[in-house]
C-alpha cells in the first residue's frame, strides 16, 4: 500500500523547516550512499549541527505520528533520523532498493521508506519519485508540505532535475507489523470499523471487526 499525505506540514511549518535547513550546511551525497547506490545517486545531502538535526526530526516526526493515516497504515515501531536531501539541474537517484537494515548504533529494520517534498513543485523541472509497484510504474511529485510513504521492497528512483531546485526530507520506518500484505489488511479493517462506528455507533459488527484487528495485530506485531 502507497499512501499519500496532503500538507502534513502546514505553510508556516514548511517556512520554518526551510529556514532550518537553509542555516545549515550541505555535503555531497555520495557519502551516504551504499556502494551499490553511489554510481545512481547524484544530490546534496544536509549536514545539520546536533540540535538542529534534533529540531528537525522532532517537527517531522510529531508531524507524521499525528497523522491517522499514517499511523493506521504504518504502525510505526522506529523512525530513523530524517535526512535531507536537494537535487539541482542534473541531480537524480537512479534505480535503487533503500538498505534492509539501517543507523550505526541502533540498527532498525526499513519497511517503509517517506519522502516528505519541501520544494514547490512549479519551482523544478523533472525529479519525479518513480516506483515500480505491483507491475506498474508510478511517478509522484507532490505539492510542498506533501509526503508519500510506500513499501521500502519498492525499486524505485528520483529522475533527473533538468531546472531548479528539488528538496525533499527522507526517512525509514520500522513497522511493528513487518510484511505489508498484513498491514494493508490491518489498514482496511481499521477503515471499515471506524465507517461502521461513523455511519451506524457502536454495534455488534464493529465490535467483531474491532476483535480481529485487535487479534490479528496480536498475532502479527513483533515488539
Ligand atoms: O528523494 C526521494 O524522493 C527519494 C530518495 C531515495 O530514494 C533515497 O534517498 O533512498
Ligand atoms: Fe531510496
Amino acid at each position: 500500500m502507497i499512501i499519500t499525505v496532503p500538507k502534513l506540514l502546514n505553510a508556516e511549518q514548511l517556512q520554518a523547516i526551510n529556514g532550518l535547513i537553509d542555516s545549515g550546511q550541505f555535503e555531497d551525497g555520495q557519502n551516504t550512499a551504499g556502494w551499490h547506490a553511489k554510481t545512481v545517486k547524484q544530490n546534496r545531502q544536509w549536514l545539520g549541527s546536533e540540535e538542529q538535526q534534533a529540531e528537525l526530526d522532532h517537527c517531522l516526526t510529531v508531524a507524521l505520528s499525528q497523522q491517522q493515516q499514517f499511523t493506521a497504515s504504518s504502525y510505526p515501531k522506529y523512525i530513523q533520523p530524517f535526512m535531507v536531501s536537494e537535487s539541482c539541474e542534473g541531480g537524480h537517484y537512479g534505480p535503487h532498493i533503500d538498505d534492509a537494515l539501517m543507523g550505526q548504533e541502533a540498527i532498525a529494520r526499513s519497511d517503509l521508506s517517506c519522502t516528505i517534498f519541501l520544494s514547490d513543485p512549479a519551482q523544478y523541472q523533472g525529479g519525479e519519485l518513480r516506483m515500480d509497484y505491483q507491475n506498474q510504474s508510478l511517478e509522484f511529485k507532490l505539492s510542498a508540505g506533501d509526503a508519500i510513504v510506500y513499501p521500502s521492497t519498492t525499486l524505485h528512483e528520483v529522475t533527473p532535475v533538468s531546472q531548479g531546485v528539488r528538496r525533499v526530507a527522507l526517512t525509514w520506518i520500522e513497522s511493528y507489523v513487518r510484511h505489508a500484505s498484513q498491514r494493508e489488511i490491518l489498514y482496511d479493517l481499521d477503515t471499515a470499523r471506524k465507517d461502521i462506528m461513523n455511519q451506524h455507533g457502536k454495534t455488534d459488527a464493529f465490535d467483531r471487526i474491532t476483535k480481529s484487528h485487535a487479534n490479528l495485530l496480536r498475532q502479527w506485531a513483533d515488539t
